[in-house]
C-alpha cells in the first residue's frame, strides 16, 4: 500500500489542523516497546467462522457494510458483525450474489434484527447491490475467487477491490493532491487474513504492507496517547460533537496522519527493539483500547468510507 502511505505522509507534512507528536510517539513506543499489547482478531467472539468459502463471502459484506455507526447512539459494529453472522447461520443463502442485488433497506434491517433505520441506510442498500453485481459479474458470485486470483498478496487484494467495487474506492483530494486511504478494502484483506489466522484463504506474503485502518476511532485513541495534536478550533469541534465534513481539510488530516503516525510508530519499534511489528497488529491494539472507552470522543464525518 505505497499510495496510502506516500500519500497520508504528504497530508502529514502539509497539515494545518492535526500535528504528529515525534515525542508523543516516543513515549508509547517506549511504554510498549517490550511488549506490544497483542490482541486476537475476533476476541469479542463475534464473528462467523467456517474455516471455508462462505466465511470470505461474510466478511466482504461485513467490510461492504463496515462504516459510520455513530449517528445511533445504541448502533456499533458489533451489532453489524454479530447481526451477518446470526443470518448468515439461518440461512446460507443470505450473501448469495443474486440475492445481495436485491435487499431493500427495511429487509436489511431485519436481517440485523435492527428496529430503526439505519444510519447512511440507503447507501448501505446501494452498495450491497454494487458487491452482488460486481462479484456475479466477475467473481462466479464468490468473493472467495477474488482473494484466491491475487496469489497470496494482499496488495494486489486491495487493488482489485479498488479496481472493481467503487464503494471502495476511499480516496480524496487534499491541498490538490489526490490521498488513498483504502480503509474498508485494507479491513477486508487484515479480516481475512486474521480470521484464517495466516493460513489457507488467510495466507499474504506481503501483510506487512497494509497500513492501519483509517477510521473514527484509532485518530481519537492517538490523540489520547498524545501521539496527534489538534488545533484549538479542531479539538473544541470534536469536543462539542459537532460534524465534520466528508473531504475537509480536517478530516484528512485526522486519518492521514493516523496512518503516517503509527507507521512512524511501527519504524521507531523496529528501530529500537529490531523487532517487526505489523501496522494491522497496532492497529488491533489502538481500535480494541478505543472502543473499550466509551468516554473517549471522536470525530463525527458522515461517510461511506468508515
Ligand atoms: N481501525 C479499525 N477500525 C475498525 C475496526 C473494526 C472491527 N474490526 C474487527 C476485526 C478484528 C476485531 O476482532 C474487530 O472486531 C471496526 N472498525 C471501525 O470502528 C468504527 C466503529 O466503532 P463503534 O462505533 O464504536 O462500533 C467504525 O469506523 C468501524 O468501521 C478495526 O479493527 N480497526
Amino acid at each position: 500500500m505505497e499510495e496510502v502511505r506516500a500519500t497520508s505522509a504528504w497530508v502529514a507534512s502539509h497539515s494545518s489542523h492535526v500535528t504528529v507528536d515525534s515525542q508523543g510517539i516516543e513515549k508509547v513506543v517506549e511504554s510498549v516497546e517490550n511488549s506490544i499489547p497483542k490482541v486476537e482478531w475476533n476476541y469479542e467472539g463475534i464473528h462467523y467462522f467456517d474455516n471455508g468459502p462462505l466465511t470470505v463471502q461474510y466478511l466482504f459484506v461485513l467490510d461492504a457494510l463496515n462504516f459510520c455507526f455513530w449517528p445511533d447512539k445504541d448502533l456499533n459494529y458489533d451489532d453489524l458483525a454479530s447481526g451477518l453472522k446470526e443470518a448468515l447461520q439461518n440461512d446460507k443463502t443470505v450473501f448469495d450474489a443474486d440475492r445481495l442485488q436485491k435487499y431493500t433497506g427495511p429487509e436489511l434491517r431485519e436481517l440485523l434484527k435492527w428496529p430503526r433505520p439505519l444510519p447512511l441506510e440507503d447507501e448501505r442498500v446501494r452498495l450491497m447491490h454494487e458487491v452482488g453485481f460486481e462479484l456475479e459479474r466477475s467473481f462466479g458470485g464468490k468473493a472467495s475467487n477474488i482473494v484466491e486470483s491475487c496469489g497470496k498478496s494482499a496488495v494486489k487484494l486491495v487493488s482489485i477491490i479498488a479496481r472493481h467495487f467503487p464503494g471502495f474506492r476511499d480516496h480524496t483530494v487534499y491541498k490538490g493532491h489526490q490521498v488513498f486511504l483504502y480503509k474498508r478494502a485494507q479491513i477486508f484483506a487484515a479480516d481475512v487474513w486474521g480470521a484464517f489466522k495466516g493460513e489457507g484463504y488467510g495466507e499474504f506474503s506481503d501483510v506487512g504492507s497494509i497500513t492501519i485502518f483509517a477510521d473514527y476511532i484509532v485518530p481519537a485513541v492517538l490523540q489520547q496517547l498524545g501521539v496527534l495534536k489538534y488545533s484549538s478550533n479542531l479539538d473544541s469541534i470534536i469536543k462539542g460533537n459537532k460534524e465534520i465534513g466528508s473531504g475537509t481539510e480536517e478530516e484528512v488530516e485526522l486519518r492521514a496522519c493516523s496512518i503516517f503516525a503509527v507507521e512512524k510508530m511501527r519504524d521507531l519499534i523496529q528501530k529500537r527493539t529490531g523487532k517487526q511489528v505489523l501496522s494491522v497488529e497496532l492497529d488491533l491494539w489502538l481500535w480494541a483500547y478505543g472502543v473499550s472507552n466509551p468516554s473517549l470522543q471522536h470525530h463525527r464525518t458522515l461517510s461511506i468510507y468508515y
